[in-house]
């Protein structure tokens, strides 16, 4: 009965009973491939260029500036150095980051934009986009718009931003992008993360991915595990393992070509209020161990989130991961928001003059990274207190 649903999907234009004995066994098994065969999601030539793109990101030593930041999350960080939240304030920085010299591009393979910025000049009329890809610098797009309630739960979100989202990846794609990013976010606690949110968010994330692919676009898949919490390390990476899992699980369901998908994780850390400290190896450790469990090998790149941590903390658990003595079959980088923006923010200020030492402290935290990528970066112990500042944020889930 089994094998008489299943059979018109193998093979067209016999019946069941066409086929006798071990034949028959066999056409049972090999539907899954038959199945792929008939309806690809991708022709050979959108795969190549998606997974072109994911590799120039994440090329040896390079990371994300993850300079998306909405207009909310940008007004947080204006605020903690007393700058408005202006459209053109928020202009002004975007531009000092972006027009430092050329050589930020041995660190810095990606820069994700959010809406407003991908259609902003800097002073003399040239558009943002082609600053960056001038520096030979892939340029990406913030697609996912905001949370909403599962109704239900502990006060657990999904993300919305999957209607049109087809039309916007094809504009954006025509407007010089090449890669998205979607945000999903998942907590620990009371009932936390429930399966309902594990499932749902999965699902969206894997929904985008297909979309981003069909479109050319390259998706950042982030299900962000968030710091909040008293929790210890092994709870982080229990969680952590079984989110990962199920997205894996609806990338597949969802056919998404792994080799053209970059995978943007929270590292396993313990909670933000837990009462023991761990060292960069043992975040190293079970960070790796949780990817390696979860993470299938064709996908090219894992670019970790800085969650909250304090820009020094961020780049010394990255150069532990990649230290670290397990197995590693993809790149693991960076794509920090925060972690690379922290001390150039505060070396702004808001003042046009201090152009010079705003661009020198993003330089600074991105060849920190870069080296951080490749395992090879050496703490010098005078990052200055900027550097070792926590820059963790409650529910940082806007
Ligand atoms: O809440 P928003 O505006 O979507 O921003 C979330 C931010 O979190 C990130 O995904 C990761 O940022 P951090 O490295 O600061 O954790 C950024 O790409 C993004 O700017």
């Amino acid at each position: 009965m089994r094998l008489q649903v299943l059979y018109p999907l193998c093979h067209p234009d016999k019946t069941p009973d066409d086929i006798e004995g071990s034949t028959r066994f066999w056409y049972h098994f090999r539907r899954p491939i038959t199945m792929a065969h008939r309806f690809p999601a991708l022709t050979p030539e959108q795969k190549k260029e998606l997974s072109d793109i994911a590799k120039r990101i994440v090329a040896d030593g390079k990371g994300i500036l993850a300079a998306d930041e909405s207009v909310g999350t940008m007004g947080n960080r204006l605020q903690r150095i007393k700058v408005e939240n202006t459209e053109e304030n928020r202009r002004q920085f975007r531009e000092i980051l972006f027009t430092v010299d050329k050589s930020i591009n041995q660190s810095i393979g990606g820069v994700i934009l959010f809406h407003e910025t991908l259609y902003q000049k800097d002073s003399q009329g040239k558009w943002f986009r082609d600053i960056l890809k001038e520096k030979g610098i892939v340029v990406g797009i913030k697609l996912d718009q905001g949370a909403a309630p599962l109704a239900g739960t502990n006060q657990e979100t999904t993300i919305q931003g999957l209607d049109g989202l087809s039309q916007r990846c094809a504009q954006y794609k025509k407007d010089g992008c090449d890669f998205g990013k979607w945000r999903a976010v998942l907590k620990i606690g009371d009932h936390c993360p429930s399966n309902l949110a594990i499932q749902e968010n999965a699902n969206a994330l894997a929904r985008y991915a297909s979309i981003c692919q069909q479109n050319g676009l390259v998706p950042i898949v982030e299900p962000e595990v968030i710091p909040d919490g008293d929790h210890d390390l092994e709870h982080c990476q229990y969680v952590s393992e079984k989110v990962l899992a199920a997205v894996y699980k609806a990338l597949s369901d969802h056919h998404v070509y792994l080799e053209g998908t970059l995978l943007k994780p929270n590292m396993v850390t313990a909670g933000h209020a837990c009462p023991k400290k761990y060292t960069p190896e043992q975040v190293a450790m079970a960070t790796v161990t949780t990817l390696h469990r979860t993470v299938p090998a064709a996908v090219p790149g894992i670019c970790f989130l800085s969650g909250g941590m304090s820009e020094e903390d961020a780049t010394l658990n990255l150069n532990a991961i990649n230290l670290c003595p397990l197995p590693k079959p993809w790149k693991l980088s960076f794509s920090y928001g925060r972690a690379l923006q922290a001390s150039a923010l505060s070396a702004w200020g808001g003042k046009a003059a201090n152009k010079k030492a705003t661009q020198e402290a993003f330089v600074k935290r991105a060849l920190a990274n870069g080296q951080a990528a490749k395992g090879q970066y050496i703490h010098s112990g005078s990052s200055g207190s900027a550097a070792s500042q926590s820059l963790f944020v409650p529910s940082y889930t806007y």
